[in-house]
């Protein structure tokens, strides 16, 4: 252990200058990850300005463009893949990329580079032309395909326990950075007029239990037996409801605030409609960092195998104590669904 071990980095210190001391307690560790999350932070304050300033210029409209999920997709979806795909290819340290917005991976032709990103470039689109908070959600893997060749869908196919880092910018009142290493949860945030992300909350932990409950209701006729009995719980002990449909800024007031958010199986979307490898592990990762949990409901989600790089799953993440609850009243569901099957 080096003395920088010891020294919590103050608040006020540059992003920059944290991953670069931070690298410094990795002797061997040869500075690409953290080039990587330089990258991304510079990405992000591209995006950025193109967020603030989409009201005044006519990018906030739809495009006319299907994404491979189906939904309609923004311009800004578009331009902050374009700019996210961008500076990850320059960085050099990426090989491979997923994106919610493109099918297919994406090769940034550094067939030398060691690491594979997954990236909702832009989340809550929805509420892009209303002046709503969004967000950017990422996740880094070592690749598996050998250095020198492309990468495939292989590399994508990894259980998020597999992760190096992840994280997520949201464009909030104000746009903050917040990422993992798998050593605690540190969060930035960005100061327009000098152009730099400064530690504004370091080593996040979420609180063990809160009175917040997100999940869209409107769905809840076709909610299951355990999930309408976990509102019902939530409803019994006057839990405040919340949901802004930006998955980044609903997770990021339940991680500082306390609660659980819950995208669940509806008629509608019957494997819930969030993206294992884009939206789901990278915050399960960074939940689980700061002392919290994600589940599908049955099992902890960085835990499931992916066998679709754009596969959906059901999540429920949050403070442990409601995300343990929301799991005793499913396991309760699924024993009775065996019992009348028998
Ligand atoms: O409108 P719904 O069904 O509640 O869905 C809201 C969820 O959909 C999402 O917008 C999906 O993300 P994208 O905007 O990246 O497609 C989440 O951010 C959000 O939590
Ligand atoms: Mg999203
Ligand atoms: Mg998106």
């Amino acid at each position: 252990m080096n003395h920088h071990d010891k020294l919590a980095l103050p608040v006020g210190t540059t992003l920059d200058r944290f991953i670069m001391r931070k690298q410094e307690d990795f002797p061997y560790a040869t500075g690409e990850l953290s080039q990587l999350l330089r990258d991304i932070a510079l990405a992000a304050k591209i995006v950025n300005r193109e967020i603030n300033r989409s009201g005044l210029i006519d990018i906030a409209g739809a495009y006319g463009n299907r994404n491979v999920q189906g939904e309609d997709q923004q311009k800004l979806d578009v331009i902050a893949n374009i700019r996210f795909i961008r500076a990850l290819r320059n960085g050099g340290e990426v090989c491979t990329i997923i994106s919610e917005e493109d099918e297919d991976v994406i090769q940034t032709g550094n067939t030398q580079g060691k690491y594979v990103v997954a990236i909702d470039p832009l989340d809550g689109s929805s509420n892009i032309d209303v002046n709503v908070s969004i967000g950017t959600i990422f996740s880094i893997y070592r690749r598996v395909s050998p250095t020198g060749s492309e990468g495939n869908s292989q590399d994508f196919l990894q259980p998020g326990t597999h992760q190096v880092a992840a994280g997520y910018v949201i464009y909030g009142s104000s746009t903050m950075m917040v990422y993992t290493t798998g050593n605690g949860v540190n969060g930035f945030t960005y100061e327009p007029s000098l152009g730099e992300f400064f530690l504004s909350h370091p080593n996040i932990l979420t609180p063990k239990t809160g009175a917040v409950y997100s999940v869209n209701e409107g769905s809840s006729e076709s909610f299951s037996q355990g999930v309408t009995e976990f509102v019902a719980y939530c409803k019994d002990n006057s839990f405040s409801a919340r949901y802004i449909g930006s998955l980044v800024a609903d997770f990021h007031r339940n991680l500082l605030k306390g609660g659980i958010y819950i995208y669940p199986p509806t008629a509608k979307a019957p494997n819930g409609k969030l993206r294992l490898m884009y939206e789901c592990n990278p915050l399960a990762f960074i939940v689980e960092q700061a002392g919290g949990k994600a589940s599908n409901g049955r099992q902890r989600t960085m835990e499931i195998e992916p066998r679709d790089m754009h596969e959906r799953c059901p999540l429920f993440i949050g403070s442990p104590e409601l995300v343990d609850k929301a799991e005793e009243l499913l396991a309760k569901e699924h024993s009775h669904d065996a019992v009348a099957n028998s």
